[in-house]
């Protein structure tokens, strides 16, 4: 049978004497199979061959083919002569049989990557000729064409060969078949089988036999023909929504953060996002840093106007600050207020073992980045790229990388309107050659957040949830010192999701509180049993803390305590400064010290000397911390005078017995104090204990009405 694979049916309507012609065109023929058919060439040759225009026309009936119709007979013609088809794009394929295709793709598989061609479509998204270019490409060709010209003529003659057996001249029929084509003017005659089994004297009895075989041949081939253009149809189908859908997602937007990548070893492409939506509005709390960033702004904005007025920005700027403060978000909203394209690296990103991969992924993202200036490029950790750390045997390419990204700076001018925001938590890790000028030459701060900021992230994050009118988050911030805008964040989500877990319909205070204390001290261990003793004890001690803190006029204000072991802790007290506190008295610190000391004193005072426990020693370590500072860098001992001591290995033996000497007095005196303090108020300590075994959590509300001797309501 004549089997055709994958090419597409060109529709020709090729007179049926052609055909019957080349089943007995002179043997002799010597048109070799192996040689180029190019079709032009025969079509340009000399017609020899006509054929006697006396012919006796053809009747289909004769060939038992009656029933065909005639786009059947001119696939059946295509299957004989795929060559034939004038300007068919067949043809034109098979005349590049010695040229290899432009992809390996292409020449592996015989055709297309119609993927690889709409990746690379987009990777130059600013040529939107490609696209275009690609679009026409694929109208012309039908995507399973066959390039490689020499495997399909080859493998089709021989399955031509193989399925007309009954046409047995192996050899001689392809040339014969095109001979007899092409030398004659298809158009005018019309031939007939009879007349040709005539003149080819095919003996009486065999001529039953010719057409039978040529018509079963025929239908074989037929059935075969209509299943492959079925599958052809269905895959060009498909095809044909992919790219529609492609060319729809390119021109609807241009933008689209999610697109085809290539990250093919040492080619990476690099896709800028749009952030409309992220403006300096969602970045609380570091005002200063927003402020100093405003101008960049204005740049991407408006390039032009800064460079007429001879206007010099600076073409890097890097963001310091520790983690989780919003340098990423302050970057991308450089990029939302100025409405440009924001493209994304992580310094690690670069970091490669293969030699050339980081320089090669840095010229392509720079690359990229010029041809949609204005624009920003963020690179994440630039201590990882651009670390100090050369030559080293982990990082073996990092110098290659580092002088790629300093040649990309260099090369392009302050006016061209890429800005490059570079983000580190150890700007003193970075090569000093990249905060030269020119390069990273503006720095913004950006610290942890002060209360205030702390307050704005909170109502931020609060605003995205349901909570109580009660929610106080300048409570909160008080609490939080240190926290920065991640952690801050993700406390208020922590305080969602708990009340999720109790059935609540709103967050409260108490869900807050919760999630700070886990934040800052770990999950609370309900499953711990604690022996009753223990819980004593714990009362009692941390009672002692909220008299001191209660009582003494420096201390700060107290914000709760609790027997709820927590992390490792048994239980605890917690204080509020007022505001983040930029300098502390000496009283202040004495008072801390103070209620350091109240824990330990507590014990000993209730259940003897003989009963105090290991539990205070944190307690012990921060009084001695601040009593240490208070000698050694406070100048705040009158015998050791104003001088700060900060190596204390390298004082002198009487010195350093002084310094001793000094923190000695001081913690003793403030355990004194203390020690009076909880004499003086016994009773009240006594309560206080008493409530926390009932209640085992009292805010600082709670703790005000039991000191005060008030009766707590039952909750
Ligand atoms: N000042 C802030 N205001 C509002 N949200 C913030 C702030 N700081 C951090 N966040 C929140 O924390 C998330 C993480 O912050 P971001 O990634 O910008 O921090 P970063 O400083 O870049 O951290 P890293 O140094 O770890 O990369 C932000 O997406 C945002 O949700
Ligand atoms: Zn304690």
């Amino acid at each position: 049978m004549f089997s055709l694979s994958s090419t597409v049916q060109p529709q020709v309507t090729v007179p049926l004497s052609h055909l019957i012609n080349a089943f007995h065109s002179p043997k002799s023929s010597s048109v070799s199979l192996s040689a180029s058919v190019s079709q032009s060439q025969h079509r340009e040759a000399a017609p020899e061959h006509e054929a006697p225009s006396s012919e006796p026309v053809l009747n289909l009936k004769d060939l038992g083919l009656s029933e065909l119709k005639v786009r059947q007979l001119d696939e059946l013609v295509d299957s004989l002569l795929p060559g034939f088809c004038t300007g068919s794009r067949v043809s034109s394929r098979w005349h590049t049989s010695y040229v290899s295709a432009q992809s390996f793709f292409e020449n592996k598989h015989g055709f297309l990557d119609i993927f690889s061609t709409l990746r690379s479509s987009c990777l130059y998204r600013q040529h939107p000729k490609t696209v275009q270019s690609i679009y026409a490409d694929l109208q012309r060709s039908p995507v399973f064409v066959q390039s490689r010209g020499f495997k399909t003529l080859k493998s089709r003659t021989r399955r031509l060969q193989s399925t007309s057996e009954r046409f047995t001249e192996t050899q001689h029929v392809a040339p014969s078949f095109v001979k007899g084509f092409l030398l004659r003017d298809r158009g005018s005659d019309v031939e007939s089988l009879d007349k040709l089994m005539k003149t080819k004297n095919i003996p009486e009895a065999h001529q039953d036999a010719f057409k039978t075989g040529f018509a079963e041949g025929f239908l074989k081939a037929q059935a075969l023909t209509q299943k492959t253009n079925d599958s052809l149809r269905r895959t060009r189908l498909f095809l044909l929504v992919l790219l529609l859908l492609g060319i729809y997602g390119l021109l609807k937007n241009p933008f689209l953060s999610v697109r085809f990548r290539t990250t093919t070893g040492l080619d990476s492409a690099v896709d800028p996002v749009q952030m409309k939506n992220v403006t300096f509005e969602h970045v609380k709390g570091v005002e200063e840093a927003k402020q100093e960033l405003q101008e960049v702004v204005e740049f991407l904005k408006n390039p032009q106007k800064f460079t007429v007025l001879g206007g010099k920005l600076p073409k890097g700027i890097l963001l310091v600050g520790p983690p989780g403060t919003g340098k990423t978000l302050l970057a991308r909203a450089v990029a939302g207020e100025a409405d440009v394209p924001f493209y994304y690296a992580s310094g690690s990103e670069f970091d490669e073992m293969f030699v050339g991969v980081g320089a090669s992924r840095i010229r392509n993202l720079f690359r990229e980045a010029k041809a949609n200036a204005p624009c920003v490029i963020f690179i994440d950790e630039l201590d990882s790229v651009g670390g100090k750390r050369i030559e080293s045997p982990m990082h073996p390419y990092s110098r290659q990388t580092i002088n790629q990204l300093l040649a990309e700076m260099d090369g392009f001018k302050p006016n061209e309107g890429v800005i490059i925001i570079g983000a580190t938590n150890f700007p003193e890790a970075l090569d000093n050659a990249l905060i030269r000028p020119g390069r990273f030459d503006m720095q913004v701060t950006v610290p942890r957040p002060d209360v205030k900021g702390r307050t704005e992230i909170l109502k931020w994050y609060l605003n995205k949830i349901k909570f109580d009118q009660s929610v106080d988050p300048e409570i909160i911030a008080r609490g939080t010192v240190g926290f920065s805008g991640a952690e801050l964040e993700n406390l208020v989500n922590q305080a969602a999701l708990k009340a999720a877990v109790d059935g609540k319909d709103m967050v409260t205070m108490k869900e807050l509180e919760f999630s700070k204390d886990k934040i800052l001290m770990g999950p609370e261990r309900r499953s711990v049993e604690i022996d009753n003793k223990n819980k004593t004890i714990t009362a009692y001690h941390e009672s002692g803390h909220a008299i001191i803190a209660y009582y003494t006029k420096d201390a700060m204000p107290i914000n709760k305590a609790t027997i709820m072991p927590r992390g490792p802790t048994l239980g605890h007290v917690s204080l509020l400064p007022e505001n983040d506190r930029w300098n502390e008295t000496r009283s202040q610190l004495l008072a801390q010290m103070d209620v350091s000391m109240g824990g330990r004193v507590a014990e000993e005072l209730i259940f003897g000397t003989d009963h105090i426990t290991t539990g205070a020693s944190s307690d012990f370590d921060n009084a001695t911390k601040i009593a240490k500072r208070m000698v050694t860098r406070f100048g705040m001992s009158e015998k050791l005078g104003v001088m700060t001591y900060t190596d204390t290995g390298k004082l002198s033996p009487e010195t350093q017995s002084a310094i001793e000497q000094e923190i000695r007095i001081l913690l003793r005196d403030s355990y004194e104090r203390a020690k009076n303090i909880l004499k003086t108020h016994a009773k009240e300590h006594k309560n206080l204990a008493e409530a926390l075994l009932t209640y085992e959590t009292l805010d600082a509300k709670e703790i005000q009405i039991v000191l005060e001797g008030k009766k707590l309501e039952v909750r």
